[in-house]
């Protein structure tokens, strides 16, 4: 498989590369001259992009998904430990009081191997059954350099980035979160905790405010909602914002919009360039999580999905890495950051079927981050 995208509405593939790039400015122009792509963006501009002209790209009816049996899948070691995790945010909360950003999302990641091969579509079908908005995409990242062929970005995101459909144009960012609960009275309250918070609404307003901004000179009829809408996934809350605008001239694609607005402060900060130093600093190469996944077809609409709650499967496909990040603004708690990013995994850890692997997280190994390959 080349490219799957599971949303409510419709289920796109494509299983044929007939041009690959590993650059998007490159898949950018050819969707500019009227060219189908699929594929992934990096988190970081200059870092390898998988992205691919399909030769078979089709849009289908959204099947409901019985999840496949794979390999026991189980945690190798944490990428930092919890504790420097929590260490991390504590530093960058002081970073952000002494004036070097507004808000900065620090991520965390786990490795894990599988005791037998994976199959990618056997995946894709675990991350479809797993989400009750059937939301799960998978993409080939065979063109981005330095990956061995075969390796593969799998997950279930429920943040759209940004969606194109003739002149108008939608996002729908995510940002402020709480667990879900199986006892539905501390469901509730954890919900409305959500609603209560100050300092996730402010959390959200960031990322709010950069796509408005982005969004401003391009589009006219713009509606921004002053406050966020509160939204369930299988295992989390989060505060959610539908914005849309027309565009004032319909010439450009959805991976262009895609990239004028990557990365957002949903998964990046305020400002975007302070916020990506500090980044890159405490944690080091992201590689696919927290860029984005998505499509275009010949007339430039589609949709680009930000790639979170997702795993990066090796080219050998037994070695896995999740990553699972937080917003952290001047406010934040680490042992609460913490907390999220722990929750946060469970969307990837029902779907390998391993929801308790992170409980003895704790006394697993720790070590320092190195791109899997
Ligand atoms: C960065 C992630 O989530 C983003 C999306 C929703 C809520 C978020 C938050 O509350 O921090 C994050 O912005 C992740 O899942 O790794």
């Amino acid at each position: 498989m080349l490219f799957h995208l599971s949303r409510p509405s419709r289920t796109v593939r494509a299983t044929r590369a007939e041009r690959a790039f590993d650059r998007a400015s490159d898949a950018a122009a050819a969707a500019t001259s009227g060219s189908p792509v699929v594929g992934a963006l990096s988190f970081a501009p200059g870092s390898p992009d998988a992205l691919y002209v399909p030769g078979d790209l089709a849009l289908h009816e959204p099947v409901s998904t019985a999840a496949a049996p794979i390999a026991p899948v189980r945690l190798v070691r944490s990428v930092p430990s919890p504790a420097d995790h929590r260490r991390r945010v504590a530093a960058v909360v002081d970073r952000i009081a002494a004036g070097e950003a507004d808000k900065v999302v620090v991520a965390r990641a786990i490795d894990l191997v599988a005791d037998g091969e994976l199959d990618v579509e056997d995946l894709v079908r675990c991350f479809t059954a797993g989400s009750p908005e059937g939301n799960a995409f998978a993409v080939d990242l065979s063109a981005a350099g330095g990956r061995q062929l075969g390796a593969a970005l799998v997950g279930s995101s429920p943040e759209s980035l940004v969606r194109k459909v003739g002149d108008r144009v939608l996002c729908r960012p995510y940002a402020g979160s709480a667990p879900r609960s199986s006892d539905p009275e501390v469901d509730r309250r954890n919900g409305q905790a959500l609603v209560d918070s100050g300092k996730d609404h402010r959390e959200h307003r960031y990322v709010v405010d950069h796509i408005a901004a982005a969004l401003a000179p391009i589009t006219r009829d713009l509606q921004v909602p002053d406050e966020p809408v509160l939204i369930g996934t299988g295992e989390m809350w989060h505060l959610a914002s539908p914005i849309e605008g027309v565009l004032v001239e319909n010439d450009v694609s959805a991976l262009d919009l895609a990239l004028l607005l990557h990365p957002t402060p949903a998964i990046c900060g305020t400002p975007t360039e302070a916020a990506r130093t500090i980044i890159d600093e405490v944690e080091g190469p992201r590689g696919f999580y927290a860029g984005a996944v998505g499509w275009c077809d010949a007339a430039g609409d589609g949709e680009w999905m930000v790639s979170i709650r997702c795993v990066e499967v090796a080219a050998d496909r037994r070695s896995l890495r999740a990553w699972s990040g937080g917003g952290i603004v001047v406010d934040s708690d680490p042992a609460a950051e913490l907390a999220e990013t722990t929750a946060k995994f469970a969307t990837v850890l029902r779907a390998l079927g391993a929801p308790g692997v992170l409980a003895d997280e704790s006394v697993v190994r720790s070590g320092d981050i190195s791109p899997v390959s």
